[in-house]
Formats: C-alpha cells, structure tokens, sequence
C-alpha cells in the first residue's frame, strides 16, 4: 500500500505571532526554529514548501535554489528588502507580504514621535534617569492648532491625518495621485505643490514610498523653505529625507527638531549620518518600532499565513509581491497585451502627470479595445494590468503589488475609475489586428476641480497638457507592443527603456540642440524618433490660425538617467516645449 502524502512544511526561523502559526497548523507541519545560521539554514530548507520570515532572515537566491521544494516565502510585514525577488521569480516561487497590517502601529508611532517632539519626551526621560530634574529647559510646544504637513496621503499617511485632526491640528498634503474624496472626507485640504506644504508645516511628516523619485526627495533646498521651528517626522523609509542635509539643517538652527524611526543603514554603523542624527540633541530616535504593536503583528502574521494556506492549496494570494496577473492558459494570446497596458499607463503617469507638476493627476479614464482585441472575454488581466502601470511610478511594490485579485480594489482605494469599451472597427494600421487607447476623462465627482486643473493647464501650455489631449494608442506587433499616439502626435516606438520625450516647435535644428546639451551631460542616445503633430484640439486650430508654430514630438532612447537639472535646462532651448523623463 502506498504510504499517505506527507502534510506540506513550514519553516519559520524568526519571532512570528501564534495566532497566524495556528492557521497553518490544521492543514501543515510547522517547524519553528529561531536562532539557525546562514549555512544551518540553507542545510534544512530544501525540505520545506513554504519559508515565513520577517526582516533578519537574508532570502538570498542560494538559499531559495537550495529550496527545491519551496513554493512561497511569506513576509510577515510589508518590505521585501531583504528577500531576492528577482531569484524568486526566475524559480517560480511566489513571495508573500502584508501590506495592510501594520499601518494603523506605523500611524499610532508617527503620532507618538509627533508629541515626543513636541514636548522633549525623549531627554526629558533620558535626563530624569540620570538624576536630572530640568523643567525651564523642556519646554515644548503643543499640536493644537498647529499646522501638520503630510507628504504622501496614502494608507498610513490618511490614518496619521485622521488622528492628528483628532488633536485639534489643521491639515494639509502633497499627493498628486492622492484620493481627493479621501482627503476631503479627513478634513485634509490638497496642496499644489510642495513649496506650499514646506512653507505652511510647523511639522512635517513623511509617508511615500521609497522608491527612485522620493529617494532625498527632502533635502537641503526643501530644509531651507521650512521654518526654523518645524519639525519633522519620518515613519517612513530611511534616505527619503536626506540625513546629511537634516544634520546640516538641525545644526544651523534652520529646523527646529525631528522625530526618526527609520534609517539609511538599519542597524546604523558609529560616525555614519544615521547615527550623528540619533545622537542629535534635537533629535528623538526608535529602532523601526512603526510595526512592532502586538495587534499589529497579530494582523500581519494572520494575513501571510492566510495566504500560504492559499497558495500551497493551488489558490491565488491576496498579495503576492512577484504574483503573475495572468493565469497560465491565457498566457499565449493576452501576455503582449498585458505588457502593452502596463506600459501604456506607467507612460501615462510619468509624461502626462509627473510629481513635479502642480496639479493632481486624473483619476477617471476610459480605455477601448479596439479590433480583435473587442472579441475578448476576459479583461480582467488587461484592467489589472493597466491599473499597475498607472500607480506603480509612484509606488513600491512593497505598499501595493497589484494582480487580477486586488486591482479593483486598488483602484477605488486611489479613487481611480475605469470605464471600458470595445469597438470591433477593423484597426486602421497595417501589420496588426488589435489597438488599445486610453483617454482620460473630466472626473465626474469633481467636475470644478478638474476644470481648475484643465485651466492651470491651458494657461501654462508650454509646460503642462490639456485633459482632452491626455490620449495614448498602442497596439502588438509580433508579441512586442509599440505605442502609435502620445497626446496630440501620432509616433511609432517601442515603451521600454529611459525615454526623453520633448515637445518642441517644428523647425530645423532641434535635434542637434537636444543632442548638443544631452551629450555635454555624458548621455547617449540609441533610438529617437520624431512626429508631427497630427491630432488637433480646438483651440489648438485656432492658434494654428493665429500663426502659432507647428510643434512636433521627439522621443528619443537613452542610454542612462536624464538628471533632473538636464531636464529642466533643456527647456526654452530653442523652442523646446516641454520635455519628461520615463522610464519603462
Ligand atoms: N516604520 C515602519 O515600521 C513602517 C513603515 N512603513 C512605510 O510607510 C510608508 C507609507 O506606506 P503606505 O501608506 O502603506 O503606502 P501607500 O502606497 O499606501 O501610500 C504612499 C503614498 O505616497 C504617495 N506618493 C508617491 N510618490 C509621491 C511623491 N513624489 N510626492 C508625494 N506623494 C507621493 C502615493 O501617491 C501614495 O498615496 C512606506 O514607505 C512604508 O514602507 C509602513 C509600515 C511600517
Ligand atoms: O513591515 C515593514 O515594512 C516594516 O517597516 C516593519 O518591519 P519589521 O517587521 O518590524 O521588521
């Protein structure tokens, strides 16, 4: 007689809650071993099909090769810094995390920095367990009435909103792709720019994500605009505000004290910037204790091992980190079009709403898939698809890793609305049978605020982009998608790679000017590409009349990052428009 199939394994070699560890125990064997090696690890693991680990255990990629029968690994919390997705992927093993369970303790503790910076907590405990009894010197100062600036409005940044209005505080954010209906219903009033919330915070505090666009995104000119007796808060990752610039700012008395929980280096190493500023002064420090409540371990330690119950039984997970948003059978026919939808709205958010323009990005869309691509069925994977392209620019896959089971909530969490549609027209183009467009629309809910937006931008039209002409085509060729309109030019180019997309006036010239400047800057270029414009908006018939010079669109390949001063200098050159960087 065969014997019976032995019960799946779980390793757990870090500190987990019980009460997700008795989830898996009714269905799995559960080996809890805190304290191994690297090696002991590596050693044991090839036994096991599932890994649960929290931030010390390294998943590096020999381990996971050593893990021949592994089929997740599971985070019980929300980074995945210390995991190798890439590895992961390439050996089809699905890595798991949290990324709604700790964000009320991350809230709770930015709201325990806030007042622990406003009235000295931290020396003022320090100083009395050293015998001290100093009251004139500890003075502080309360919240009430204070102005408090959230710099990210997602998850945690609108639970910290909600309780700081509970302390009497006024409100204010920067979050160009922030729910609006959100922040109105957190009595949060939308900022248009960051100048604006550096200006008004007596506190500042710090919700993005970590990711390229926010890395030192607080530096020392942002220091400089606040004033001299705000404080700030980060909850958020290290390096988001530059630690050098911070130390230089509290030295110079530019900046009136901070609350840090998270660091460049974690633990920091004696005489690097993280640990010059834990031994500020003005400083009050924590070890990453945003997530360290019991409630909020209990929570994320449930949600992981919820999820390898699911994915040992053959289900998909909630939140997958590196989750397929295709199911494997209709891989062959939807793949190219997943690529090309993903692309088409990452493309959106970067070239039409940068975090650097002044005004909110737009959140109501209407896609249409056009030729045989209308005979589709299943749009789900295409909707998915399109809503991680649209938000991933902005965020980490750590916070919100999107796939077929969670984009529709995702999108009303952002407040993004998607109408589709199909038209079974023949496509025009030759070499292909199916095109997808997207367009962005008037938001209905706040018809005033996108026309405020729509104004702002035909007032400044050499920087910005007028609603109606916020269109993108594409479509496959040879399962390789290409996008075929960009606004108000119809164009022909692959989405991938660093893109320098320039609008510029049609006249000699341009090219080498654009050339001239990205080659001083130690740039290169592989592949560019220039279009006419074609597509005219009304008023845009009428400048024509009016004598306004033709425009045509540039795209050109380069070889690496386009810093920001490039950017910003290649504008006004010699009838250069507007010009964004996006990577694809
Ligand atoms: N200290 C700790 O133990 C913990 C820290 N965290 C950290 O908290 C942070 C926020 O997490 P969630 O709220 O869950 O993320 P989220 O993704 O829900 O929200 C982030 C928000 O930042 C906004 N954003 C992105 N780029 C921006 C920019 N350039 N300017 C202004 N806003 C921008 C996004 O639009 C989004 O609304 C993350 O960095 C996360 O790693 C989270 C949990 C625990
Ligand atoms: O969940 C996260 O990303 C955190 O920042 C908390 O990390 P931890 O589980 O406390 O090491």
């Amino acid at each position: 007689m065969a014997p019976p199939n032995p019960r799946p394994k779980v390793l757990v070699p870090e500190k987990v809650s019980q009460d997700g560890l008795q989830i898996l125990q009714a269905s799995l064997d559960v080996d809890e071993k805190t304290g191994l090696s690297a090696d002991e690890l590596r050693s044991i693991i090839g036994g096991y099909e599932a890994l649960i680990v929290r931030s010390e255990t390294k998943v590096t990629a020999a381990l996971l090769e050593a893990g021949k029968k592994l089929r997740v690994v599971a985070r019980a919390g929300v980074g995945v810094d210390n995991v190798d997705l890439d590895a992961a992927t390439r050996l089809g093993i699905i890595v798991v995390n949290s990324p709604q369970g700790n964000i009320n303790a991350a809230a709770e503790h930015t709201i325990a920095l806030l007042m622990a910076t406003a009235r000295n907590v931290g020396n003022a405990s320090l100083g009395i367990k050293n015998g001290k009894w100093e009251r004139s010197k500890l003075v502080g100062v309360e919240v009430k009435g204070k102005t408090l600036s959230i710099l990210g409005l997602g998850k945690v940044g609108l639970t910290v909103a909600r309780a700081a209005g509970g302390l009497g505080m006024n409100l204010v954010a920067y979050d160009p792709y922030a729910n609006p209906s959100l922040a109105s219903g957190a009595n949060v009033e939308m900022l248009s720019s960051m100048d604006e919330l550096l200006e008004q915070a007596d506190f500042l505090t710090i919700h993005t994500p970590m990711i390229a666009s926010t890395k030192g995104i607080i530096g020392a000119s942002e220091l400089s605009k606040m004033k001299p007796t705000a404080r700030i808060l980060n909850v958020a990752r290290g390096g988001i505000v530059d630690e050098e610039a911070l130390l230089a700012a509290l030295e110079g008395g530019s900046i009136g004290g901070a609350g840090i929980d998270v660091f460049t280096t974690e633990p920091p190493k004696e005489g690097d910037s993280a640990w010059k500023l834990i031994q500020h002064p003005k400083v009050t420090a924590t070890p990453h204790l945003g997530a360290s409540t019991v409630e909020a371990q209990e929570n994320v330690s449930v949600d992981v091992c919820s999820q390898v119950v699911s994915i040992l039984a053959g289900q998909l997970p909630r939140s997958a980190v590196n989750a397929p948003i295709i199911l494997p059978e209709e891989y062959r026919t939807l793949q190219p079009f997943v690529t090309l939808l993903e692309k088409m709205g990452s493309l959106y958010t970067q070239h039409f709403s940068p975090a650097s323009t002044a005004h909110r990005m737009t959140t109501s869309f209407e896609v249409t898939y056009e030729g045989s691509l209308a005979s589709t069925s299943n749009t789900k994977p295409l909707f998915a698809s399109l809503i991680k392209g649209l938000v991933s620019p902005i965020t980490s896959p750590d916070t919100m890793n999107i796939n077929i089971v969670n984009a529709e909530l995702v999108a009303k969490e952002r407040g993004i609305r998607i109408s589709e549609s199909k038209s079974r027209d023949p496509v025009e183009q030759e070499g292909y049978s199916a095109s997808v467009t997207l367009r962005a629309r008037l938001d209905p809910r706040s018809p005033s605020a996108s026309r405020k937006a729509d104004l702002i931008d035909s007032r400044s039209k050499a920087r910005t982009h007028k609603l109606a002409d916020q269109v993108i085509t594409g479509y496959v060729s040879n399962n390789q998608p290409f996008i075929s309109r960009l606004g108000r030019f119809h164009t022909n180019f692959v989405p991938s790679g660093t893109l320098l997309v320039c609008r510029n006036n049609d006249q000699p010239g341009k090219i080498g000017v654009v050339g001239g400047l990205l080659g001083r800057a130690g740039v290169n270029i592989n592949f560019m590409s220039v279009a006419p414009i074609e597509h005219r908006s009304e008023d845009e018939g009428e400048s024509q009349q009016n004598g306004m010079e033709h425009e045509a669109l540039m795209i050109l390949r380069v070889d690496k990052k386009v810093d920001e001063a490039v950017r910003k200098s290649l504008i006004g050159e010699e009838g250069v428009l507007e010009a964004s960087v996006v990577v694809l």
